[in-house]
């Protein structure tokens, strides 16, 4: 898709409200044609040039009508002009927030979280900038043409003085490279607009004395001129609007990790409040695309009832493999099988696999190749499926938000029952409630900063014990606990959890003493499966995690 097809489908968005937002804009900049030609009629009458039609005070009247006019008519349009603008813009981050939301976790966006927000954020409003100084520029272009056409009649010569700048602005934008700052450009067209009406002066002066050329002509020039500059200057602003948005295009479409760039523009439901007030036309449209689409609201739908799910009995993971396209690391072949309140760690050196090992189990990663069976069905999308209330997952670095500890906590699920005062003593954190000036209430800062690192761990700990799930999974938890903590944690699940089941993937002793099954994972593949006592006696790899992690405590 180019840039004339993306604006051309921001358009096509809402085409009706587009052509009402265009009319009145249109409307607003033909409107300064009738008070000029007033204007000049004025003069005509003092000067003497023309005989007296409409008397002084008609025309004063005429003159004010006019601006009251094109007051309204200025409100009207930002009115249509807001509901243009916004329903672009919000179409556009609805597709794509979609878009990176059925997208495999870890992979959702391409970029650090902070640029894509930026994207979302600065390069739809470039592109709804672009697409509504359209309007702007089709309305202009009609006052151009029509004050061209009164010019001519009055004086040709004159008329190529007033429009010369304009050509010269057209040039000068065209010509623009992407280091031309607009500013740059906005001093080429006052600069040029200037010469015009220097010009002008000059000419009318001798035409006037010649008696080709009166008062009344003069004042009309001068008075379309001031358009004329709004005119050249608005025509170079679009222009390099639209070079603005063929960027914001190539990073829109950057976001989409190769989807068709054509998805931005698809017409969806916004499910927008319905206004009492506003604009007749929008309402139509959007009951149009509502009611193809969906007929409610879908705060208006019973509230969804939890999934019936299929109990765990048995997780099969067969040939699972995954490989970083940039690196080619990962996981290759792995197998294992996990049973209803089994307890199973995956341990392994930096950068074994066991992070990838979970993720791509989990869906967060698209596997390359492999199946995952529940309970012996296969599993078809394995994002959508490993959810709560069938799975829950903590990553191994906890993403919290500016928000209190509650709200992160629960993430929008409802508070029932003592959930949240269980969650948190599972998670060890009833002490570090205590301590917070506000406890529960208390805000954590952007990224849960006022936290400690082990508070953090323990806080996503919590969000994922706050949902029940019949398979918990754990990505190095304890990496920032400390011993005793983290015995009292491991302590505290096993005792809470019933028969749920767990994958743990940690490299320390209290987790690996209660395992079922421990599996050691080395380059991406699994290379020993036992329990811990088992390993001990014959896996390498293990005897040196096992002692290295020994050696840590007795230096710590
Ligand atoms: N985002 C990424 N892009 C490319 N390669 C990656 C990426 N993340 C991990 N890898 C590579 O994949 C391999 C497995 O990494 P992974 O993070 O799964 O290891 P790990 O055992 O979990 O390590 P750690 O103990 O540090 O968490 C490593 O070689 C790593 O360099």
């Amino acid at each position: 898709m180019n840039t004339y097809q993306y604006l051309w489908r921001l358009i096509m968005n809402r085409p009706v409200l587009y052509m009402v937002n265009a009319l009145a804009w249109t409307a607003i900049y033909l409107a300064p044609i009738a008070p000029g030609l007033v204007t000049k009629q004025f003069f005509d009458i003092l000067s003497g040039a023309s005989g007296l039609s409409y008397g002084v005070w008609g025309i004063i009247a005429l003159l004010l009508g006019a601006t009251l006019a094109r007051m309204m008519l200025i409100v009207f349009g930002f009115i249509t002009d807001v509901h243009t603008r916004f329903r672009m813009g919000m179409m556009l981050r609805r597709n794509l927030l979609e878009h990176v939301l059925k997208q495999p976790g870890a992979r959702a966006i391409p970029v650090s979280p902070g640029e894509a927000i930026s994207h979302f954020r600065d390069d739809v409003d470039q592109s709804e900038e672009a697409a509504s100084w359209s309007v702007d520029v089709f309305g202009m272009t009609c006052f151009a043409a029509v004050s061209s056409y009164i010019l001519i009649r009055i004086d040709a010569q004159m008329t190529l003085l007033v429009f010369l700048p304009l050509v010269l602005v057209v040039t000068a934008a065209q010509l623009a490279t992407a280091r031309l700052m607009s500013e740059l450009l906005d001093s080429v067209f006052s600069n040029s607009v200037n010469l015009g009406t220097g010009l002008i002066l000059l000419l009318a002066g001798q035409k006037m004395r010649a008696g080709t050329f009166t008062v009344g002509d003069f004042a009309l020039f001068v008075y379309y001129l001031t358009f004329v500059t709004q005119f050249n200057s608005n025509v170079g602003k679009f222009m390099t609007y639209f070079k603005q948005m063929s960027v914001a295009l190539d990073r829109l479409t950057f976001l989409l990790q190769g989807a068709p760039a054509k998805m931005l523009t698809i017409v969806k439901p916004l499910y927008l409040k319905k206004r009492a007030a506003g604009l007749a036309l929008a309402n139509t449209e959007e009951q149009a695309v509502d009611s193809a689409d969906h007929q409610t609201e879908p705060w208006e739908e019973a509230a969804p009832q939890p999934a019936r799910i299929d109990a765990l009995e048995r997780l099969e993971v067969k040939q699972l493999s995954y490989r970083f396209p940039d690196t080619g690391r990962g996981i290759e072949n792995v197998n294992f099988n996990l049973a209803r309140g089994s307890f199973t760690v995956v341990t392994g050196a930096i950068g074994s696999g066991k992070t990838t090992l979970v993720r791509a189990l989990l869906g967060l990663l698209p596997k390359t190749s492999g199946d995952v069976l529940w309970n012996g069905r296969p599993v078809e999308d394995l994002g959508e499926f490993f959810v709560p209330p069938r799975s829950a997952y903590t990553a191994q670095v906890p993403r919290l938000y500016s928000d209190t500890l509650r709200n992160n906590i629960l993430l929008g699920q409802a508070e029932t029952d003592d959930c949240l005062r269980r969650a948190i003593h599972t998670a060890v954190m009833e002490d570090d409630v205590a301590y917070l000036p506000r406890g529960l209430d208390s805000v954590i800062g952007p990224r849960g900063v006022k936290l400690s690192g082990g508070q953090a761990q323990r806080t996503a700990a919590a969000r994922m014990l706050v949902r029940s799930a019949e398979l918990y999974v754990f990505d190095d938890l304890s990496s920032a606990l400390d011993v005793e903590t983290e015995q009292k944690l491991w302590e505290r699940l096993f005792k809470q959890r019933g028969d749920a089941t767990c994958l743990v993937v940690s490299h320390r002793k209290a987790a690996l003493h209660r395992a079922d099954h421990v599996i050691v994972m080395k380059d991406g593949r699994i290379e020993a499966v036992g329990s811990a006592e088992q390993l001990l006696q014959s896996n390498r790899t293990f005897q040196e995690l096992w002692y290295g992690d020994e050696l840590r405590t007795v230096e710590s």
